[in-house]
């Protein structure tokens, strides 16, 4: 196994020291973590943090390898400073039984780039009438803690409530895509002033919001935890706040899109920007910068969704909804956060790493580079500037809604467990 010798690096943005990485952990930091024979990596001017870990990945396989497979969502994950990526359940076959959650998990442990953690479905099918084996998924190999029908909301109540009930025997968590499917019915985008003015039918808030403010209550009743999948409205934000002041264990997720992207970007009619819940008001916006600030939204997720042209290089209602994000997340969030100084270095690495680390039960990610913890990390340039450009991403999808857009940092170096999977910006394997 390499050892890495990382000179000057910023530990979560402090002062330059050096990081002795070998045999899977950070065995030492300081001016004597050194040793002989090791691959020295020059860190001047760039940030260590702990790997981030997504809680929110759509990786497509099995069945739609032509959008994205494990090994190619992997490596855009890797690309984008992640250690660790939790797989959605929506793939075809759907990872609702604990045959198919293996085999994800098989298939991440030998690409070897990130860990992959499957998610299991809530539900059949994601048809929402019968609950899926979680207690076989819970058990397996994979060891499934995180439930979701994501795509689709759990929309019945009772479903929900036992579900809540059943994951609450091993500490499980369900993620829940908050959407009362009666009220976005032919939705297309945000309901407001530009759905009205473009002629498309509208998401409104309330879709989000009422399901929210229906499962924190559940929640708080059975004494579960839930977790609310792509926070993205100004109201969401208020209902959690009371949800957490009531203590429920109740968390939530913003997305980089949701953090800086707008519902007036659908004026031009290109499903790039057309996405799951939408994209909303500045107001919006401004109301989920604050709340991740302030810690109400725990994580940024990227709810990376890759879709083939064919699937997306329609006409808008044709088109499904998604975007790429694991290459471009944390950009996003020192462009929206960091930048604007409504974050510290030491809070990225909480909303982005540690936070959904623990959220996942993830006990090797999420810890800062110091002896003795493994060695998921990333060495990140705050000062390099990139400009997205789409057929530079991994994924075989260009499905980027940051296009020719310019964004501050650049993700130099990832160690998976001591092995560099990214070095001088390229991926390893
Ligand atoms: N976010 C999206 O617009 N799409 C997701 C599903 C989802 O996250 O709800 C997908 O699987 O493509
Ligand atoms: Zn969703
Ligand atoms: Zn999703």
């Amino acid at each position: 196994m390499t050892a890495y010798v990382v000179r000057g690096a910023r530990v979560v943005g402090g002062e330059p020291t050096d990081l002795l990485i070998r045999d899977g952990v950070v065995e030492a930091v300081g001016p004597d973590a050194d040793v002989a024979g090791a691959t020295r990596v020059d860190a001047d001017g760039l940030v260590a943090l702990p790997g981030l870990v997504d809680l929110h990945t759509h990786l497509r396989e099995p069945g739609r390898e032509d959008a994205e497979t494990v090994e190619s969502g992997s490596r855009a994950a890797a690309l984008g400073g992640y250690t660790a990526v939790c797989a959605m359940a929506n793939t075809d076959p759907v990872a609702d039984t604990a045959g198919v959650v293996e085999q994800v998990y098989r298939l991440g442990q030998a690409a070897g780039l990130v860990d992959v953690q499957p998610i299991g479905a809530v539900t059949v099918g994601l048809a929402g009438e019968r609950m899926a084996e979680l207690g076989a998924m819970a058990d397996s190999a994979a060891r499934v803690r995180i439930f979701s029908d994501d795509g689709h909301c759990v929309a019945d109540p009772r479903m929900m409530r036992r579900a809540l009930e059943y994951v609450k025997a091993f500490d499980g968590v369900v993620a829940q895509h908050a959407e009362e499917p009666r009220l976005t019915v032919g939705a297309q985008m945000h309901e407001g002033e530009w759905s009205a003015r473009l002629g498309l039918t509208g998401w409104p808030a309330v879709a989000e919001e009422a399901i929210i403010a229906r499962d924190a209550l559940l929640a708080g009743h059975v004494g579960a935890r839930l977790h609310i999948c792509h926070v993205s409205t100004a109201g969401s934000v208020e209902i959690l706040r009371w949800a957490k002041s009531k203590g429920f264990r109740v968390t939530a997720e913003v997305t980089p899109h949701h953090l800086l992207l707008t519902d007036e970007l659908a004026a031009g009619y290109d499903p790039v920007f057309k996405v799951n819940p939408p994209l909303r008001t500045d107001e919006d916006v401004a109301a989920l910068r604050a709340a991740l600030a302030e810690g109400v939204i725990d994580v940024v997720a990227t709810d990376h969704a890759p879709h083939t042209t064919e699937d997306k290089e329609c006409e808008w209602p044709y088109a499904r909804p998604g975007m790429l994000g694991l290459q471009t997340a944390l950009p996003v969030v020192l462009d929206t956060m960091l930048e604007p100084g409504l974050l510290d270095w030491d809070t990225v690495a909480e909303r982005m790493s540690r936070r959904p680390a623990r959220i996942a039960g993830l006990t090797d990610h999420g810890h800062d580079p110091a002896p003795g913890a493994p060695a998921n990390l990333t060495l990140v340039d705050p000062a390099a500037r990139i400009t997205v450009d789409p057929a530079d991403l991994a994924s075989p999808s260009r499905n980027t809604p940051y296009a020719g857009r310019t964004l501050p940092g650049r993700i130099v170096a990832t160690f998976l467990r001591g092995e560099a999977t990214v070095l001088d910006g390229k991926a390893q394997k």
